[in-house]
């Protein structure tokens, strides 16, 4: 999905939701258990219930790689079943020395070797510009860098200033700024972070920002809007657990819609606050 094509969905829906496919055995609703697949089958159905409200689907690879083959079989399906309407985002936080990031790419962009062709995957920076740019040589493709993450370790040293007086986090963008463009590199900011989206807007002020951190870890979108929304909305706000978990029994996928819809809600006045 390019650029363009996601601004169009984001104006035609209203919405910049991301929902986070972050699927736990041990938290989906136990009827779903008798099913061959019951991961695919959960997945399926709150694709199915939230699919208009919603531009993203982010699987976790970390909730599938745990569950062995059967994991990866169930990421597979994931996969192929996101509508096209929406952006595919595998969260796996990749990032290599050359050759090994080539590999972690076709993995998860090349439909003919695994299977799997999202649109976009996350990458840790650390190692920089040849552990990202295999996974950049992708065309079609974008890398969701990230720059400022939701946790609380982030002090330990994206807020270092040990390089000069500007943040680790800024330097990171800065450079990375050089490897990409806003066509196929986004960066992650967590929703935790509030006043420091302008910071992050200071050194990508046109580019989209995968945020994590509603819902659940408590950040708040009003404060993302307020700082870090652009001309093109530049924001795809991602919620995992609190629309996947709405509910633990049979209502599971209705709940998760409500939960959904509640977010689509404030995002599209937020979108009409801004003249988007
Ligand atoms: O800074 C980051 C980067 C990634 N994540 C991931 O996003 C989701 C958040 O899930 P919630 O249940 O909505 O809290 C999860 O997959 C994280 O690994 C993040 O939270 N923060």
């Amino acid at each position: 999905m390019t650029r363009q094509q996601l601004i169009e969905q984001i104006r035609e829906k209203r919405s910049f939701l991301c929902v986070g496919l972050d699927t736990d055995l041990n938290k989906i609703p136990e009827f779903l258990l008798d099913f061959e697949d019951p991961i695919f089958e959960f997945n399926k159905q709150i694709i199915e219930a939230t699919e208009d409200l919603c531009v993203a689907y982010k699987p976790n690879s970390a909730f599938y790689e745990t569950r062995g083959v059967k994991g990866w079989e169930s990421l597979v399906k994931t996969a192929q079943q996101i509508p096209n309407t929406c952006l595919s985002i595998i969260d796996a936080k990749r990032g290599d020395i050359g050759n090994t990031s080539a590999m972690y790419a076709s993995a998860f962009f090349d439909r003919n070797l695994s299977g799997m062709s999202f649109d976009a995957i996350t990458i840790a920076p650390y190692m920089g510009s040849d552990s990202v740019k295999p996974f950049l040589e992708f065309s079609d493709k974008w890398v969701i860098l990230l720059a400022l993450t939701s946790n609380q370790g982030s002090q330990d040293f994206q807020f270092s200033k040990d390089l000069g007086d500007e943040f680790l986090f800024e330097k990171v963008i800065q450079k990375a700024n050089t490897w990409g463009t806003i066509e196929n590199l986004m960066y992650v900011v967590g929703a935790t972070r509030g006043e420091s989206f302008l910071d992050i807007r200071k050194h990508a002020p046109d580019h989209f920002l995968l945020v994590p951190g509603v819902g659940a870890q408590g950040g708040s979108l009003e404060d993302v809007c307020k700082y870090g929304m652009n001309r093109d909305c530049g924001l795809l706000v991602n919620a995992s657990r609190s629309i996947l978990y709405a509910s633990s029994g049979k209502d599971f996928a209705e709940k998760a819609r409500e939960e959904a819809l509640a977010i689509q809600k404030e995002m599209a006045l937020q979108l009409e606050k801004a003249g988007f």
